[in-house]
């Protein structure tokens, strides 16, 4: 995909390293809170995500494109596809067990995706550099080698638990602070 500077790791970046809190290769991610657009099972028209990691470093995840994810009449909302790439990248950088937000998301969307259609991602972290993470992601349609749909790379930045604290609402609810 065409790539920005901003989202392409730095000389002297490194290679993440998964926390040993995080899930086991295979074992569910499960949802980082339940009213989550993205994970969330309590979300009436979320994504409804179901991801792993199938190394440690690596988020695989499904789900599928539903009536209320549209755009044009039948096709997925290019936002909504967004959101899932948000999603994957972000919970990619979760295995390292620290807080951090998206700064800056781009997306290349290379196919319409119909209704219907079952969506694989992928998203992997290609390096750290002090407070930012640079991360990529695709998602295929229909099986985990089929056509790419969306490419995407993102600056995420890390942030402390004061961010959700301070910005969001976090009484009563339960969560862990990103996917
Ligand atoms: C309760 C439920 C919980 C759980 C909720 C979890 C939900 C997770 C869902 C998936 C993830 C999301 O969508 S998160 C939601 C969407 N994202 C957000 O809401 C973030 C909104 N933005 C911010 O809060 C802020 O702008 C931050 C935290 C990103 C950065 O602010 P800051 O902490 O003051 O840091 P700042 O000095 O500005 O930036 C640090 C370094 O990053 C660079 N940088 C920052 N932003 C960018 C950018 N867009 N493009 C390029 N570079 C950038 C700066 O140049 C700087 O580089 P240098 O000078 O050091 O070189």
């Amino acid at each position: 995909m065409t790539r920005s500077t901003v989202t392409t790791p730095p000389p002297g970046a490194v290679p993440p390293e998964t926390h040993p809190d995080a899930p086991g290769p295979g074992q569910p991610l499960g949802p980082h809170y339940s009213r989550c657009f993205g994970c969330g099972p309590d979300h009436p028209t979320g994504l409804h995500f179901e991801a792993s990691s199938p190394d440690g470093l690596t988020v695989t995840a499904q789900f599928t494109v539903g009536e209320n994810h549209q755009g044009a009449p039948g096709l997925a909302h290019g936002g909504v596809l967004a959101a899932a790439m948000d999603e994957a990248l972000g919970s990619s950088i979760w295995l390292l067990r620290k807080p951090y937000v998206t700064g800056r998301l781009e997306t290349d969307f290379l196919r319409p995706v119909p209704v219907g259609t079952r969506l694989f991602v992928k998203a992997w972290c290609t390096g750290i550099s002090g407070r930012k993470a640079y991360l990529e992601g695709e998602a295929r349609m229909g099986a985990p080698d089929g056509p790419v749909a969306v490419r995407a790379a993102a600056l995420f930045i890390e942030v402390t638990i004061d961010h959700f604290v301070e910005h969001g609402d976090v009484s009563g609810h339960e969560f862990e602070v990103n996917p």
